[in-house]
């Protein structure tokens, strides 16, 4: 029996591969309004007209052949049959952005030279039209010999008949390709010979983009306009997600006491009621904050600005020996480090790579949020600054801004020493502007949200009920007046851990709590939630929140201390497992756990000491 057919995605970056891959699956791979995006291979399943099934695979975008950078080089190997464990594909499938014709025609046209059976789709054809360009795809057809459909991925035009042409395409032969690849130089000039046939009509419309740019690339301007997007990012993590907060907590109240209720006092009572609930409730109070951060990043990303923070930041980072590729993967990073660490495959530099693998933990994913917000929430009053500038908010920027400068310098001494190589320059096609569609921002927000209560419901709570056990016993004889937390087990290991944090500034109770949170950093929150309500005896005192406790029971400076802490503490395995595989090796991953808890360490006591002597 013959296997199913296999057609692949091929294209320059940002063409719509992914989305036509999603039109055409139903998958939900991740598209956003830049290039280098898809790092990976991704492939699914779908049917032609006739119902025969085939395997669609979609690659990283890349510019030509040669590969340039490990994923670019993913996509040759798979294109020419060179790629382990892979079969050659059966057909094309070439994506361009009809706007961009001249630039992506050329690699289109070493795709087909390759001799697969191919059909090419000319995507974005409504951001086209609206930018006053007609195409002639017939006669761009008779140019490139093979069939041209016009297609808006987004919206599923043309998807029919793109299947309908693979199905033909499939019943091709292959042909053998020339020996020798042509020179680019002269692929260059073919592509736009091509694209200026292809022209119906232009009208030359004063593109909005442009307008935008003028602004948001402008060396001074462009910054300002950067941080000021963001600074009000924060602010409104806060103000908008204030009642939520509160309806979730609500939520936890009554359903420990539903469970207070039902079950007779003991083991299990205290397991669901002090360790899960609890615990795990103490994680996800934090999802309206997460999802108001998404929301704005997901709709700058969409709008095709981020690409634009990309541009102003490559001059930035090219004082500490980055270049601008380097801003995705450290972006993707906020979210959480581990896909960041794998966008990295797209910087062609082995050491400019290794730096921002190096560096990207720092940057504050979104695991940090309840541990941030448990401590601004409760420990950082909300006081008002005057014009609408909250304190809360500014201290919550404040860390974003103490990770970005940390990863900065860090950066400059790496690549001034253990990661030396010259510097390259960068070129990133910007993508126009587009208007974020609301099903896209939503189905992100949601794919979100699903990755952080699924943490919520298996590693965190996992590691809560453990550590739950592990702080319930041996228990502290009555009237002893010891403390459960010091005395169980775990109390017994943080005591050693303590000897070490106490000049820092750390307490028994946070000494505890960063043991666990190595598993991922969320658990330091329900992990302090889990030991204060068992070291709760009497009822009066167990009605204080988590919060109400740390506000009481820690010091200023200590606070201030834990959250410089979590700044750049590696707490995290997955993202060390990530930096092994990509690394290929023990010593980079090793590397990074003693220098992030170096600077962990050094920050949260300098933190701790300033503000003694500051008198806070
Ligand atoms: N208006 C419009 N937008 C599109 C169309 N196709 C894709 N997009 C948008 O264009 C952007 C890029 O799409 P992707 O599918 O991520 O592009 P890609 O080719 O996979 O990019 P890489 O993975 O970076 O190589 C996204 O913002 C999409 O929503 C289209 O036909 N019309
Ligand atoms: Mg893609």
């Amino acid at each position: 029996m013959n296997p199913m057919p296999l057609v692949a995605l091929a294209g320059s970056p940002n063409a719509g591969k992914s989305a036509l891959f999603n039109a055409l699956t139903g998958a939900r791979q991740k598209v956003a309004n830049y290039p280098g995006v898809t790092v990976e291979r991704h492939s699914g399943r779908t049917s032609l007209p006739d119902g025969r099934p085939f395997e669609l695979v979609d690659l990283p975008g890349a510019y030509s052949l040669d590969p340039g950078s490990p994923d670019e080089a993913v996509t040759r190997d798979v294109l020419l049959g060179t790629q382990e464990g892979e079969r050659r594909p059966d057909a094309l499938l070439i994506v361009v952005d009809a706007g961009n014709l001249d630039h992506h025609l050329r690699f289109a046209l070493q795709l087909i030279a390759l001799g697969i059976p191919a059909v090419l789709s000319l995507n974005m054809i409504d951001m086209a039209e609206r930018d006053g360009l007609e195409l002639d795809a017939g006669a761009l057809a008779a140019e490139l010999g093979i069939p041209v459909i016009p297609t808006v991925a987004v919206r599923r035009r043309g998807i029919e008949e793109v299947k309908e042409k693979l199905a033909e395409a499939l019943a091709r032969k292959p042909v053998t390709p020339p020996e020798t690849q042509e020179a680019f130089v002269k692929v260059q000039r073919r592509a736009r010979a091509i694209a200026q046939k292809a022209v119906i009509s232009e009208r030359p419309v004063v593109q909005a983009t442009s307008r935008i740019d003028a602004i948001a690339l402008h060396p001074v301007g462009g910054i300002v306009l950067l941080l000021v997007l963001f600074f009000l990012m924060f602010q409104a993590v806060f103000a908008w997600s204030e009642a939520p907060m509160g309806w979730i907590e609500a939520g936890q109240g009554a359903l420990q006491e539903v469970f207070t209720g039902l079950l007779p006092e003991g083991f299990l009572r205290s397991l669901i009621v002090d360790g899960v609930i609890a615990g795990v409730g103490s994680v996800v109070v934090f999802l309206p904050q997460i999802l108001v951060l998404f929301l704005f990043i997901l709709i700058l990303e969409a709008s095709g600005y981020m690409a634009r923070a990309a541009f102003l930041m490559d001059k930035l980072m090219a004082h500490v020996g980055l270049n601008g590729r380097a801003f995705i993967p450290l972006l993707s990073s906020f979210a959480c480090a581990i896909p960041g660490i794998m966008a990295t495959r797209t910087i062609d530099d082995p050491k400019q790579r290794l730096t921002t693998i190096l560096i990207a933990p720092m940057m504050t994913c979104s695991a940090r949020l309840p541990v941030y917000g448990l401590i601004i929430n409760n420990v950082i009053p909300a006081r008002a600054l005057g014009w609408g500038i909250g304190l809360q908010g500014l201290v919550w920027f404040g860390l974003y801004i103490a990770g970005i400068v940390g990863s900065v310098l860090v950066a400059f001494v790496f690549r001034k020493t253990i990661a030396k190589s010259a510097n390259t320059g960068f070129l990133m096609e910007l993508p126009r502007y587009q208007m974020p569609r609301i099903g896209d921002i939503l189905i992100g927000l949601w794919q979100r949200a699903w990755v952080f209560l699924r943490r919520a419901g298996t590693i965190i709570m996992s590691v809560t009920i453990a550590l739950w056990l592990l702080t319930s016993y041996p228990q502290a004889p009555e009237g002893s007046g010891l403390r459960q937390s010091e005395y169980s087990i775990a109390g017994r290991i943080a005591s050693g851990l303590e000897v070490i944090v106490r000049p820092i500034g750390f307490n028994h109770d946070m000494a505890l709590a960063i043991i666990p949170a190595m598993a991922a950093r969320e658990v330091a929150v329900s992990a302090l939630a889990t030991v204060y309500s068992i070291n709760e005896t009497d009822e009066e005192k167990a009605e204080e929140t988590l919060g109400q406790q740390i506000a009481k029971d820690w010091s200023f400076p200590t606070a201030l201390a834990f959250l410089a802490w979590f700044v750049f503490a590696p707490q995290c395995l997955s993202t060390i497992a990530v930096i092994r595989r990509e690394t290929n090796g023990w010593k980079w991953p090793a590397f990074t756990l003693a220098y992030l808890f170096g600077l962990a360490y050094v920050a949260a006591g300098a933190t701790y000491w300033g503000a003694i002597a500051l008198g806070l």
